[in-house]
């Protein structure tokens, strides 16, 4: 079988120290495999953000093993996880952040033009062929502001393709949206996963989208209670 895109093992996290020390996520394992599309549900304070942080590498488990896309985190330095992050990993959240000085191209050329320095035009093709996919191929020069909210989340997530990860981690990706533009937004990603076998873990507070989802993944009090076929 292919290597897991994700593996934690016995992950804890604890914030603060000494007699204030709270340890919020217990004992964690979880594998996700290449292609797998799945939700992450639970609780307001189960822990889901906490969670998604420590596989996004923005902040360190306090125990435990990480490894993400092959790579064992734990012994990795900041620069190298800052490295792993652009290259494994693609962020899509509730609110886009986009920048709106900029178009739609160049917001999803952003993170090549970060690694390399400067503007070429594969960079500009790659960019106009995700937010082809997307669905905004005659939106390349709009700015972020002028576009609906729905499109704005599609620029969003096309920019979260523009690395090519193998991982993307999305926080309540259709909060924002009204039902209708949220349903379109969720099949978007569902595409981007069967078309590019991108995997997927989606935090929502949705269980109509969870349902969509192929695995179900459920946080309480910091721990995985459940974790089933949807
Ligand atoms: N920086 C921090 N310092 C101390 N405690 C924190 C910190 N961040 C989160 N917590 C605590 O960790 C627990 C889990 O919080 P977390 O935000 O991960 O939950 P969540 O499931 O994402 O909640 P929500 O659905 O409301 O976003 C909560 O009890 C929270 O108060």
């Amino acid at each position: 079988m292919a290597e897991p895109v994700l593996v934690l093992e016995g992950v804890c996290k604890t914030y603060g120290e000494g007699a204030l020390a709270v340890e919020v996520l217990h004992d964690i394992d979880l594998r996700l495999q290449a292609g797998e599309f799945a939700a992450l549900i639970g609780p307001s304070g189960s822990g889901k953000s906490t969670l998604l942080n420590l596989i996004g590498l923005l902040d360190r488990p306090s125990r435990g093993r990480l490894v993400i896309a092959g790579h064992d985190t734990g012994a990795l330095p900041e620069a190298e996880l800052t490295r792993l992050r652009g290259r494994a990993l693609g962020f899509v959240f509730q609110h886009h952040h986009l920048i709106n000085a900029f178009s739609a191209l160049e917001n999803v050329m952003m993170p090549l033009l970060v690694e390399r320095g400067r503007q070429d035009a594969a960079m500009r093709a790659t960019a106009a062929r995700l937010l082809a996919q997307v669905g905004l191929g005659d939106r390349l020069d709009a700015r972020p502001d002028r576009l609906s909210g729905g499109q704005q989340q599609r620029v969003a997530i096309a920019r979260a393709l523009t690395m090519g990860p193998p991982l993307v981690l999305a926080d309540e990706p259709t909060g924002n949206l009204d039902t209708q533009t949220s349903d379109a937004v969720f099949s978007l990603l569902r595409e981007v996963n069967r078309a590019q076998g991108t995997s997927f873990l989606i935090v929502t507070h949705d269980p109509r989208l969870a349902a969509r989802c192929d695995r179900i993944i459920e946080l309480v009090d910091g721990r995985i209670v459940a974790d089933h076929p949807a």
